[in-house]
């Protein structure tokens, strides 16, 4: 997939899967590590905080279906331009809490077809990873019970177990295109070690990657 942005410098990595799976609990501690590590890191979040994501996030409950896939989508190409590649020019590694792939599935819980998302959802900026968080769905619907449903996506009591299975289906398409995914099963791991292991796979991405565009 040809990105539309090129890319001087840095990395784009993209963390996602189901909610409550532990992305932001992940973002966080990633790159807490990675700065450790020495690298400027960016934490972006989709939605984003800008104009197009804030109205994303307060139309969930009220839009569904095309409509807002398709506002998600405009968000993630606005924030691309606007907010992310100008980090990755000036050499900083952008850690993303949602990307491509949950515009890939999220909307399939209206009944949005997967051909039409992928569609919408080709990326303007290509990550150069994505990790998939997933796990048992038995175990992540009781994280996302734990902390609270966010909106009337979450509310639903068998939206877990379809976004664990849609996220691994858009895995497989995004590596058919070429993008790097690696998956963690955090089933059984703790915060912590979802950090270790997601550092250890960003720490070996190669370099050669930002050259891609
Ligand atoms: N590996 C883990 N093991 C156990 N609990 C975890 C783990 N990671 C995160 N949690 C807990 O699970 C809950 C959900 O985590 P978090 O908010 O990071 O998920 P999320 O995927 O970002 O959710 P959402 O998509 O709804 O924003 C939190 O209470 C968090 O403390
Ligand atoms: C990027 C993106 C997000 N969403 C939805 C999914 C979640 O319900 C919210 C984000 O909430 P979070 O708990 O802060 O992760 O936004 C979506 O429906 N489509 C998308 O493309």
């Amino acid at each position: 997939m040809t990105a539309l942005i090129s890319r001087r410098a840095g990395l784009l990595i993209a963390v996602d899967g189901p909610s409550g799976v532990g992305k932001s609990t992940l973002c966080a501690n990633l790159s807490t590590l990675l700065r450790t590590a020495g690298l400027d890191v960016h934490q972006a979040t989709q939605p984003s905080t800008g104009p197009i994501g804030a109205l994303a996030r307060e139309l969930t409950q009220t839009v569904a279906g095309h409509a807002l896939a398709c506002l998600y989508a405009a968000d993630r190409y606005h924030q691309a331009t606007t907010e992310i590649a100008p980090r990755l020019a000036a050499g900083q590694m952008v850690v993303t809490d949602r990307y491509t792939a949950s515009g890939m599935v999220m909307q399939r819980h209206d009944g949005v077809d997967v051909a039409f998302l992928d569609t919408i959802n080709t990326p303007v900026l290509e990550a150069d990873l994505t990790i998939l968080l997933t796990g048992a769905p038995d175990v992540v619907r009781a994280r996302l019970t734990e902390r609270g449903a966010h909106n009337r996506y979450q509310d639903q009591p068998d939206a877990t177990a379809n976004e664990v299975a849609y996220f691994l289906e858009a895995a497989d398409r995004l590596a058919q295109t070429n993008a790097r995914i690696e998956r963690i099963d955090t089933t059984d791991l703790d915060a912590a070690t979802v950090a270790e292991r997601a550092a250890a796979i960003v720490l070996e991405v190669p370099l050669d990657l930002k050259e891609a565009s």
